[in-house]
């Protein structure tokens, strides 16, 4: 199984698995996967008062790179779109800059699509993004939400996790690949359908064509999705996203926070592991929703979070392989056909995982 390393010079090795788009089109009736945006240049004046003057009341939300406002734009039909305003530090800016220049080339229904900017002298920049009226999927797992409620199922969790994972295949697919650096729930929003979008690309590289932004940018992610073996800028690679996947699968399966200092231990993976570890996967299920009761299905969703977390990154699927993977479990939620996906023993996988003495 291949892998692109961002390591500078190093040559493209591509996942086996992985679909290519000059052989395999999609069929003519699907959506297209990916095309490049057509941006509109909105005026500042006009954001500002579609945002009412970036009113508190219109703030979605807030992140570290700035405020998200919820507009409504009386030249198009009133629809709603939510403006992304940038703080004013430097660093900030370069990630706010990066967002627009990568989401500036591509757009697709697995995205939080950029539909237009605004660049008025003078004035700070701002972005403007699809509105996802349901938030992001943290809020969805960690509040006592309505929409909470709308994915407490087995079946719609694996749905919202091969959402994201096809999101980030096509990242990895692309030519050149990118990669995203901040896969985690907070980063992946959910649109009226309660279909999962990945969205904030403020941290996100092309690998190859930026060689000397490869080389020139440390290591950046968030702190509980981050890949133990990214440690210097040289170790990026398409394994760093699988490992914050993986973490966020995990999330997914047990609506556990990624690190919660009310448990010990309070980092997810050092939570789950040695319980899928000790063959105990069904304690990593969320109790509120309790455990698949396919016993196929419990162990082998588990299992896929569990190989995407290992500490040795070459022994990470691709995120074609966990494509398939997840694609097959929808499938087996209703038909058991794990045997024929070649996924393996799950009590094999588990001497293998992470770098702790096989039990
Ligand atoms: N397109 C959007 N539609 C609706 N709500 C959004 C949208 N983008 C962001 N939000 C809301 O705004 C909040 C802040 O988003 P933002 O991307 O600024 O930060 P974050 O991803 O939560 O954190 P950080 O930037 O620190 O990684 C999100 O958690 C979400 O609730």
């Amino acid at each position: 199984m291949g892998y692109l390393s961002c390591k500078a010079g190093s040559a493209v090795a591509v996942s086996s698995s992985k679909p290519s788009t000059t052989t395999k089109p999609p069929p003519p009736e699907s959506p297209p996967e990916e095309t490049r945006p057509k941006l509109r240049r909105f005026l500042h004046r006009d954001l500002e008062s579609a945002t009412n003057g970036f009113s508190p009341t219109n703030l979605l939300g807030r992140g570290s790179h700035g405020s998200v406002y919820k507009a409504v734009l009386a030249s198009s039909s009133s629809r709603l779109v939510a403006v992304k305003r940038p703080s004013k530090s430097r660093e900030i800016s370069r990630e706010f800059h990066n967002e627009f220049d990568i989401l500036s080339k591509i757009r697709s229904p697995r995205f939080v699509n950029l539909l237009g900017y605004s660049a008025d002298n003078a004035k700070e920049p701002l972005l403007v993004v699809e509105f996802m009226p349901h938030g992001s999927l943290y809020d969805v797992i960690h509040s006592d939400s309505n929409t909470s409620v709308a994915i407490s199922t087995w079946s719609k969790r694996i749905k919202v996790a091969l959402q994201i994972a096809k999101a980030v295949e096509l990242l990895h697919s692309r030519d050149p690949p990118i990669i995203h650096r901040d896969i985690k729930s907070a980063n992946v929003l959910m649109d009226k359908n309660l279909n999962a979008k990945l969205g904030d690309f403020g941290l996100a590289i092309r690998c190859n064509v930026e060689d000397h932004k490869v080389k020139s940018t440390p290591p950046a992610g968030t702190m509980g999705y981050l890949d133990p073996d990214y440690v210097t800028a040289d170790r990026l690679s398409t394994k760093t996203d699988v490992f914050s996947f993986g973490v966020l699968l995990l999330e997914i399966i047990s609506g556990r926070k990624a690190i919660d200092v009310r448990y010990s231990p309070s980092f997810i993976v050092d939570w789950a592991i040695p319980m899928i570890k000790r063959g105990k996967i069904g304690g990593i299920y969320d109790p509120m929703i309790g455990a698949p009761v396919d016993v196929s299905v419990r162990n082998h969703l588990g299992l896929v979070a569990a190989k995407c977390v290992r500490t040795c990154r070459e022994k990470r699927p691709g995120m074609g392989e966990v494509v398939g993977w997840l694609t097959g479990l929808t499938q087996s939620v209703r038909s058991r056909r794990w045997d024929e996906l070649g996924i393996g023993n799950p009590c094999m996988m588990v001497e293998t995982v992470g770098s702790r003495p096989v039990e």
